[in-house]
């Protein structure tokens, strides 16, 4: 195997601006095939291949070491494995794509403004309601991390493919955690967040693997490809 694989976002809010940013950098993207093509071509790199992949697969195939340097959010990292940032290196915060991972419950709750008034509340479900306090999310790995570490065991997640935010309005959770920007997607459906609730501060990166079985070659053409983008070495 000789080159190297660099992935990018296939779709969302973070394709365009990474090409924007190699672009910026003098290292222009193309996707010669097409919109649905997932094969592109850096101008004047010849040893990189650039594949086009969802942000999350992004994540996995560099946890994996099936890709060697990628662009995607450090909360994907985070949440796809426990052991996901150990795999990795975040060479360079690439200045766009921010947000946190947050926990919100609804504005109703007065009295819950800490993560502490949160495991008493999670108590009382379990003493009164007689049932468990329900978190809605797609960030399973960092919800139960960050609870574990809290000493909240009294809970269940209800896992959460979309609109996670609408699920205490309609029954389906009680709270949710989720990731936020500009944060009104969790005031338009009346939550709020904790102040404490920021569980992870996210923004798109450029990311190496640490898992792929790299030839000297490869090794130098990481490092050739870093130091074009003004990267610290891998
Ligand atoms: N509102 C937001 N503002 C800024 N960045 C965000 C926002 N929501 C998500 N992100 C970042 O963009 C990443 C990808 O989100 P996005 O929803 O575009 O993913 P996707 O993989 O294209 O979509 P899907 O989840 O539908 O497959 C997130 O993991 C996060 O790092
Ligand atoms: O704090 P805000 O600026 O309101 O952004 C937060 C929203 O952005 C993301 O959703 P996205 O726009 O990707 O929609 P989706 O969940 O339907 O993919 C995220 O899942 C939140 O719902």
């Amino acid at each position: 195997m000789t080159g190297i694989t660099l992935a990018v976002p296939s779709k969302g809010r973070l394709e365009e601006l990474t090409r924007e940013w190699f672009a910026a950098r003098g290292l222009t993207i193309s996707r010669p095939g097409g919109a649905r093509s997932y094969l592109g071509v850096m101008d004047g790199e010849p040893d990189v291949t650039v594949r086009f992949f969802p942000a999350s697969e992004i994540a996995r195939e560099l946890i994996r070491g099936n890709i060697d340097v990628g662009v995607t959010g450090r909360d994907l990292i985070h949440e796809t494995s426990e052991t996901g940032p150990d795999s990795v290196t975040f060479a360079l915060p690439m200045g766009f794509g921010h947000a946190d991972v947050v926990i919100a419950v609804p504005e109703a709750w007065i009295d819950v403004t800490h993560l502490h008034d949160l495991a008493d509340v999670a108590s009382d479900f379990r003493s009164r309601h007689k049932r468990w306090l329900r978190i809605a999310t797609k960030y399973i790995t960092i919800t139960r991390q960050h609870f574990a570490r809290a000493g909240i065991a009294e809970y269940r997640i209800v896992e959460s493919l979309g609109a996670t935010e609408a699920a205490p309005a309609s029954g389906a959770a009680d709270i949710v955690v989720d990731i936020t920007s500009t944060g009104s997607t969790l005031a338009a459906n009346g939550l709020r967040v904790l102040e404490d609730g920021v569980m992870l501060k996210s923004e798109a990166n450029l990311i190496v693997s640490r898992t792929a079985p790299w030839s000297d070659a490869q090794r130098a053409q990481v490092a050739n490809l870093l130091q074009k983008l003004g990267a610290a070495p891998a």
